[in-house]
């Protein structure tokens, strides 16, 4: 295979994008893309794939390759070397081979090892111990695609027919997954009439096991308070089956108005969306409802796979505002649920202080709530989906006079 002097100049413009400019890998893709409509399918597959693995793997390649990480040249070609793909004979190649760069990688910490900053290894080894590598080397692979079927509109068998049809090749994923199909020829899904009619939604498989735990049926009240974009709002009214009173909130008018434009093509005509303004909007709703999903701001380790760069731009600190802020939501908003009723804590994070700490940390505090079930998906342990994490906790009932 010859290298393309052009696509390797459009990576090395996308590289200083991303680590000079500080700008967003997935939206640095987006514009090359779109400035390269001639490209061949194998030239954006390589473009797309080798942009974020240097991404994922920067401080390794440029650790073994004895350069800065801002130098693009030397960092690429110890890409290829690695990978066992050829290196052309241009002036700006350095005198490399693969066998040297593994003799320096051989010496260095496991930080460098696995691609990780210093400080996100040793959190993630004093929080998971010896799982800490294997889900660190998981989170590194780029990530699979899914979708899941909108049962609101079809099944996930004539979902899986139409996709077919319109060339984009899927498979069932298991039972407990009813809804869920892997999908290959992801540039594909969103101009297909399968996605444009609001048949299915991109959602992870990991992400389409937190709604169930809710437990909902249709009729109930409903409340996502932290909403977004409404991946799980969409999930929960399918679920519901457009029946009852699904109430979307989020502090973020924006998001809410995509979600309102999901929501509309899904045909989810139930949800109803409110911004939260200030801790007014959620006292009003004081014992309100019989199901709350608290799908909090997190680190977002569990989604390192589709979201490379934010391992880079994370720290200690920002780590630790998250988690007060967890607690804070979890506290406040839980008093949404009436006695008898179900929260779900939720986070995409694969660290127990966001996850099973907050919640052990709750229940200390509340002792009118109990914990019901928990769901832990690492990557590279028990889950091949990104790493998601989810607490049933029940209200108990008020004792009767
Ligand atoms: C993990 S994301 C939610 C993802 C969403 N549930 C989904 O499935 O697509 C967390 C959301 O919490 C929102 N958020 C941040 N601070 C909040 C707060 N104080 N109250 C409510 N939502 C908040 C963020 O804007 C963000 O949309």
């Amino acid at each position: 295979m010859t290298v393309d002097r052009q696509l390797i100049s459009t990576l090395h413009t996308a590289f200083n994008g991303i680590f000079q400019q500080s700008l967003y890998a997935d939206k640095v893709i987006q514009h090359h893309l779109h400035d390269n409509p001639h490209w061949r399918r194998e030239d954006k597959a390589y473009f797309v794939t080798t942009l974020y693995d240097l991404v994922r793997f920067i401080r390794k390649l440029a650790y073994a390759s004895n350069a800065s990480e801002q130098d693009f040249w030397p960092v690429w070609q110890a890409f290829q070397l690695l990978n066992d793909k050829p290196i052309p004979d241009w002036p700006e190649m350095r005198n490399l081979s693969k066998a040297e760069l593994l003799t320096r990688l051989d010496t260095a910490s496991q930080a460098i090892q696995l691609s990780y900053p210093d400080w996100l290894d040793t959190l993630g080894s004093s929080q998971l111990g010896q799982q800490w590598p294997q889900v660190a080397e998981a989170l590194n692979r780029a990530p699979g695609y899914y979708v899941r079927a909108n049962t609101l509109k079809t099944s996930a068998d004539a979902l899986a027919g139409k996709l077919e049809r319109e060339q984009i090749s899927c498979e069932h994923i298991s039972s407990a997954l009813p809804d869920a199909l892997v999908i290959q020829a992801v540039d594909k899904l969103f101009k297909s009439s399968a996605f444009q009619s609001g048949e299915c939604e991109m959602q992870d498989a990991g992400s389409q096991q937190i709604a169930p735990l809710l437990d909902v049926a249709p009729g109930m009240k409903v409340v996502d308070a932290c909403a977004g974009a409404g991946g799980k709002s969409l999930h929960l009214a399918a679920l519901m089956k457009n029946k009852g009173r699904l109430l979307s909130m989020d502090i973020h008018q924006h998001k809410l108005d995509t979600l309102k434009k999901r929501a509309k093509r899904a045909g989810c005509h139930m949800i109803e969306t409110r911004a939260i303004k200030n801790n007014k909007t959620i006292k009003r709703l004081k014992d309100k409802f019989d199901r709350v999903l608290l799908d909090v701001p997190c680190s977002g380790t569990g989604v390192l796979r589709r979201n490379p760069d934010s391992k880079w731009h994370l720290s200690e600190q920002s780590i630790s505002d998250l988690i007060a802020l967890q607690a804070d939501l979890l506290q406040r908003y839980s008093q949404m649920c009436r006695p008898g009723g179900k929260l779900v804590y939720a986070t995409c994070s694969i660290l127990p202080v966001e996850n099973q700490q907050q919640v052990v940390q709750f229940l200390d505090a509340n002792p009118d709530w109990t914990l019901q079930q928990e769901l832990s998906l690492l990557p590279g342990i028990n889950s091949e989906f990104d790493g998601f994490y989810g607490a049933v906790l029940c209200r108990n009932e008020l004792p009767q006079d």
